[in-house]
């Protein structure tokens, strides 16, 4: 049962006041579908709207030529041929045939070689067709791969230069796919060769009927379905929509549904609990009864009342009226050929007619895609540098970076409550610093602050007396080096992954080697089958057939066990790997500060005890800031240890009993 509620135009989120247009909440079975009220039916907003699309369309259409002229006019060509032509020709042949058969049936006296050279021109007309539709289909993905490359590049650049607190701002972007580019050309070229071969072929109808006298009441009727198809056709990618499911006995049996999956098995045996999830599954079962779960959309469009589907049946018939009348009230006006022709001419046309509506409302939902791949050109980066180089002229910072944080305080992006709070310290050049404190104090955020990954929203955060701000920001990121949980393995090979901490010498083996030597790395990466060539993660694109097993006996499945054959490292290995990473960024020479955030809760004693060493071992010429839960053995290492509890800081002496 489909229930509405309708919402006010504007609400209030947060601070902020909501405008646009008024929403509308619907149950759909199990689920909750709010969407946006459209206001009636109003051309000059509809044509404003269509017209807001032009200089997208127009940017697209650019782009697509600019993937190779010659191609793209030779791809409109077939699909004009195609869309557009082909239909003509093939209806005028079609007509032609039947007319001389008819003359042919009518005389008795059938004129072979007028039947024979018009049957032949019928398939030659065919087999250009089907030369034509195979050129297509082979040059259409090319054009495709070239434009959609070209998409990807460009949300790869946008998305790689957006700093953190853009990301959390852009999260809406974050569906943004190069795939839409080609369906929007493709949609608009579609609408355009659909449109002329509905045009032309009202044309020919009309001619066609003409002889009748009732040419403008048969267009009309040949009409009437797909408009009335238009008119009722309900679907929720038609408009602005949300969707979630709400029914708790629908969510529990998903719930109870997700512990068959591979990650909970030992839970489940070790918590011999099969019996109670079945009989908690069925119970559920009985309670959700026979709510609709089919999905939201397909609800959406058994909306449309029974008067309005028996209206749209009946209107496809009301050709055959027309013929059934014609043929009692002038019974010489259509042949029986005509008849034919008219027939096989309004079902192409209810068909592209259909086709139409939709595309032209696709084309206008694919262009707002679209032109959300354009803006992401315009996407504020909110971390921004200044124009000081860095080390500064005449002050190398040959021992270190130094900091000075004065009243820092810093919330993170979208949220309330302050991560810091008018923090104020002094770090100097060459300090080992280790930082500790309670779970949500505030470590991590020091770290990312000094980082640059946020900047702070009230305070100074002085480097060498100058605000951090006014640094250049590459040169910035070149001096600092960073070891944190939040690190991962890319799905690039390990010598890539460990060389890419200094990316001048990303394939110098020696230093790669030296690096996973430092970071404890060594003994893994050996006992990998590819060693350093070894992808992690490796992104692949497998597909198999529903009735192919592992474990199978059949070739098929040895084929398909090697395909999903993966290295696999532990969770203490892989924070090995990352660590090397961090050992080779510090080849470059150029690093001034590093800040080490809990790398090594999967590593076990002797293995951080090593890390740290190692860490210190490189230490000459760098700060060093360490946030650690685990920080007994640094301390007497340690030049400063701050203490962190919720919005109090403090300096301890690292000699004090207890710290
Ligand atoms: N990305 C984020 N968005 C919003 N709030 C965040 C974000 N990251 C951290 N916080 C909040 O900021 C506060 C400080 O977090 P932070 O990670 O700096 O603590 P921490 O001292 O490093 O904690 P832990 O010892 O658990 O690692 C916490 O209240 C946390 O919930």
């Amino acid at each position: 049962m489909a229930s509405e509620k309708k919402g006010n135009g504007s609400a209030e989120k947060e601070d902020d006041i909501l405008t646009g247009p008024p929403i509308q909440t619907t149950q759909l079975g199990v689920y909750r579908v709010v969407t946006e009220i459209r206001p009636p039916f109003d051309p000059r907003e509809k044509w404003k709207k269509a017209t807001g699309g032009f200089p997208t369309l127009w940017r697209l259409t650019k782009d697509v030529y600019a993937l190779g002229p010659w191609m793209v006019f030779l791809f409109l060509f077939l699909e004009f041929w195609s869309s557009c032509v082909d239909c003509i020709l093939s209806l005028h042949l079609s007509s032609r045939i039947l007319t001389i058969i008819e003359a042919g049936l009518k005389t008795g006296h059938p004129d072979g070689a007028a039947i024979f050279q018009a049957v032949a021109l019928r398939m030659l007309s065919l087999a250009f067709t089907a030369v034509v539709d195979w050129s297509s289909a082979r040059l259409g993905p090319i054009l495709q791969g070239r434009l959609e490359t070209r998409f990807q590049n460009r949300i790869l650049r946008s998305k790689l230069a957006t700093d953190l607190t853009g990301v959390q701002a852009n999260l809406s972007t974050e569906h943004v796919t190069e795939q839409t580019s080609w369906r929007t050309f493709k949609s608009l070229l579609d609408t355009a060769t659909k449109l002329a071969g509905a045009v032309a072929q009202l044309g020919y109808v009309f001619r066609l009927v003409q002889s009748t006298g009732h040419a403008p009441v048969f267009t009309l009727l040949c009409l009437t379905q797909p408009v009335l198809l238009t008119f009722f056709r309900r679907s929720l990618w038609l408009k602005p929509h949300v969707v979630e499911a709400t029914d708790p006995h629908f969510l529990r049996m998903k719930g109870l549904r997700e512990l068959s999956e591979p990650k909970y098995k030992q839970d489940i045996i070790t918590g011999d609990i099969v019996h109670h999830i079945l009989q908690e599954f069925r119970r559920t079962v009985g309670l959700l009864g026979d709510t609709d779960i089919s999905s939201a959309n397909e609800q959406y469009q058994r909306l449309v009342g029974a008067p309005s589907h028996v209206a749209t049946k009946l209107a496809s018939e009301l050709p055959l009226l027309y013929y059934a009348a014609t043929s009692i009230m002038s019974p010489a006006a259509l042949s029986l050929s005509t008849i034919a022709t008219l027939h096989q001419s309004e079902s192409l046309l209810t068909w592209m007619f259909q086709y139409l509506m939709y595309s032209t409302q696709n084309v206008e939902r694919l262009t707002t895609s679209v032109r959300a791949v354009y803006d992401l050109e315009n996407v504020v980066h909110e971390t921004k540098g200044g124009d000081i180089s860095y080390p500064p002229v005449g002050s190398p910072h040959e021992r270190g970076m130094p900091f000075e944080l004065r009243n820092v305080s810093f919330s993170y992006p979208g949220a309330t409550a302050k991560a810091l709070d008018n923090v104020t310290l002094t770090i100097k050049p060459g300090q080992l610093v280790v930082v500790v404190g309670s779970n949500g104090s505030g470590k991590s955020t020091i770290i990312k602050l000094l980082t640059r990954l946020y900047d702070a929203t009230d305070g100074e955060i002085l480097v060498d007396g100058e605000d951090i701000k006014n640094y250049k920001l590459a040169d910035m990121r070149h001096a600092t080096a960073a070891l944190t949980q939040d690190h991962h393995l890319y799905p690039l090979s390990l010598s890539e992954n460990i060389g890419l901490g200094n990316p001048a010498h990303v394939a110098d083996m020696d230093m790669i080697r030296e690096a996973a030597r430092q970071g404890g790395a060594e003994d893994v990466i050996a006992k990998l089958a590819d060693g350093f060539g070894t992808v992690l993660e490796h992104p692949r694109n497998m597909q198999y057939g529903s009735d192919v097993f592992k474990g199978d006996d059949s070739l098929l499945a040895v084929e398909l066990e090697k395909m999903t054959k993966e290295a696999d490292v532990s969770g203490g290995e892989r924070q090995r790997l990352v660590a090397s990473r961090t050992f080779m960024r510090f080849t470059s020479g150029a690093v001034k500060l590093v800040c080490v955030d809990e790398p090594s809760s999967n590593l076990d004693p002797q293995a951080e005890w090593q890390l740290f060493k190692n860490l210190r071992t490189v230490r000459a010429g760098k700060t060093m800031i360490f946030v650690t839960h685990r920080f007994g053995h640094l301390t007497k290492h340690a030049d400063v240890i701050l203490c962190v509890t919720s919005f109090a800081l403090g300096c301890a002496d690292p000699s004090l009993p207890g710290v």
